[in-house]
C-alpha cells in the first residue's frame, strides 16, 4: 500500500518521517522548494532530517496517486482543500490527521470527507502525540478510526511502525471528538496555570472538562469508552499538562494577559466557538467550553470566567 501525506506542517512532516522507515513515502507541500533542498522542514519541524525514502513534492497530482492519503492540513482548511481536489482524491482511503470541529457547520473531519469526497473511505488518526516526538521515533500510541473495521484494520497495519503503535476503533465520532474537545480544555488549563490558580484548579478543569467531553460525545452518539481511550483521556492528559502544546500555551498567554502569535495553529480556538454553538443549540451544559469561548472573544476576562464556573448552582458529580 503506497502512502502520501498532504500538508507539510509539523504533524504532516513528522508522520512522513516516521512512515518513511516502512518504505517510500511522498510528502506534498505547497512550498516544497526549501524542504527539497535542505531535506528538513526548518520552519515547522526543525532538526528532524528527512530519511532518503521521503520524497517532498509540490505536485499534488503525483502525491494523490497513493492508495492511502493522510490529510494533515488544519481543520478549518480541510473542507476547502477537499472541495478543490475532490476529483484527485476520489476512491482513496483518506485519513484526517487534524483535530477540531468546523466553525461554520459544527461537524468533524469524517463528515467533511464524506460530504466532499463521497466515494472515499474516510478515517481519522488521532490521539496523544507531539510532532517532534513522532519524528524522533519516540514511543507513541494513537487511535485509527474508520466506520468499517476492515478499513480500520488495513490502515492500522499500514501505518503502524516499530515506535508508533496504532489501536483501532469503528467509533469515528468518539475518536474525532476526543481529539477536538481536549484542545478546548487545554486552553482552559493553560489559562488557569498562566493566571497562577495552581495545580488543583487544573485538575478540576481537566476532570470537569472531561465530563463536558463525555456529554457532547453522548449527544453525538459516540461510545463513552472511546473518550476514555487515547483520543480523549490520553490526549487530554498530554495537552493539558505540557508546554509542548500550542493550545495550552495559548491558554498560558490568556492567563498571563500576554499576546499570542496569531499565526500559530491552535485548533481549540475555533473549536471552542463551534462547540459552544452546538451545545447552546442542543441545550447541553458545557460551562468550561463557554468560558473558553468567552475568553477568546473577550466577552469575559479571566476573573469573570472563573466566577462563571465557581458560582454555578451546586450539583451531584
Ligand atoms: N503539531 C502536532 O504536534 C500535532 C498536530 N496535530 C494536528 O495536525 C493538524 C495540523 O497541525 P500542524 O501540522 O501542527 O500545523 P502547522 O501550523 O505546523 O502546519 C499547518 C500546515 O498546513 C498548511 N496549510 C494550511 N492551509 C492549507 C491549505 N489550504 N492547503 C494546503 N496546506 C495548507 C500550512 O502551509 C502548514 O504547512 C492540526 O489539526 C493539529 O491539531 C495532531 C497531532 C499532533
Ligand atoms: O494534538 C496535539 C497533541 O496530541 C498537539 O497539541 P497542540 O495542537 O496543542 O500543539
Amino acid at each position: 500500500m503506497s502512502v502520501s501525506v498532504l500538508g507539510a506542517g509539523a504533524f504532516g512532516t513528522a508522520l512522513a518521517i516516521a512512515l518513511a522507515g516502512q518504505g517510500a513515502i511522498t510528502l506534498w507541500a505547497r512550498d516544497a522548494g526549501d524542504m527539497q533542498s535542505k531535506r528538513e522542514n526548518t520552519r515547522r519541524l526543525p532538526d528532524c532530517r528527512f530519511p532518503d525514502q521521503l520524497t517532498v513534492t509540490p505536485d499534488l497530482d503525483e502525491a494523490a496517486k497513493a492508495d492511502i492519503i493522510l490529510l494533515a492540513v488544519p481543520m478549518q482548511q480541510l473542507r476547502g482543500f477537499l472541495a478543490d481536489n475532490a476529483n484527485l482524491l476520489s476512491g482513496k482511503a483518506l485519513v484526517a490527521c487534524c483535530k477540531g470541529v468546523e466553525l461554520s457547520t459544527g461537524v468533524g473531519p469524517i463528515q467533511i470527507i464524506t460530504q466532499e469526497v463521497p466515494n472515499a473511505q474516510a478515517a481519522i488518526l488521532t490521539g496523544p502525540s507531539f510532532a517532534a516526538d513522532i519524528a524522533r521515533g519516540l514511543p507513541t500510541a494513537l487511535t485509527i478510526a474508520a466506520a468499517k473495521d476492515n478499513v480500520a484494520k488495513m490502515l492500522q497495519e499500514a501505518l503502524t511502525t516499530p515506535s508508533l503503535r496504532l489501536y483501532r476503533t469503528t467509533d469515528t465520532i468518539g475518536a474525532e471528538l476526543g481529539g477536538a474537545l481536549k484542545n478546548v480544555v487545554a486552553i482552559a488549563c493553560g489559562t488557569a496555570m498562566g493566571a497562577g490558580m495552581g495545580e488543583s484548579a487544573r485538575a478540576a478543569l481537566m476532570t470537569r472538562g472531561y465530563a463536558e467531553m463525555q456529554r457532547m460525545a453522548a449527544y453525538r452518539g459516540a461510545d463513552p469508552e472511546t473518550l476514555a481511550g487515547l483520543s480523549g483521556f490520553g490526549d487530554l492528559t498530554l495537552t493539558c499538562t505540557s508546554e509542548g502544546s500550542r493550545n495550552y500555551c495559548l491558554g498560558l498567554s490568556l492567563g498571563r494577559g500576554e499576546a499570542f502569535d496569531p499565526s500559530t495553529t491552535t485548533e481549540g480556538a475555533a473549536t471552542a466557538h463551534a462547540v459552544a454553538k452546538v451545545a447552546k443549540d442542543a441545550g447541553l451544559e458545557m460551562p468550561i467550553t463557554m468560558a473558553v469561548a468567552g475568553l477568546l472573544d473577550k466577552s469575559l476576562d479571566v476573573k469573570a470566567a472563573v466566577n462563571s464556573l465557581l458560582n454555578r448552582p451546586l450539583k451531584e458529580e
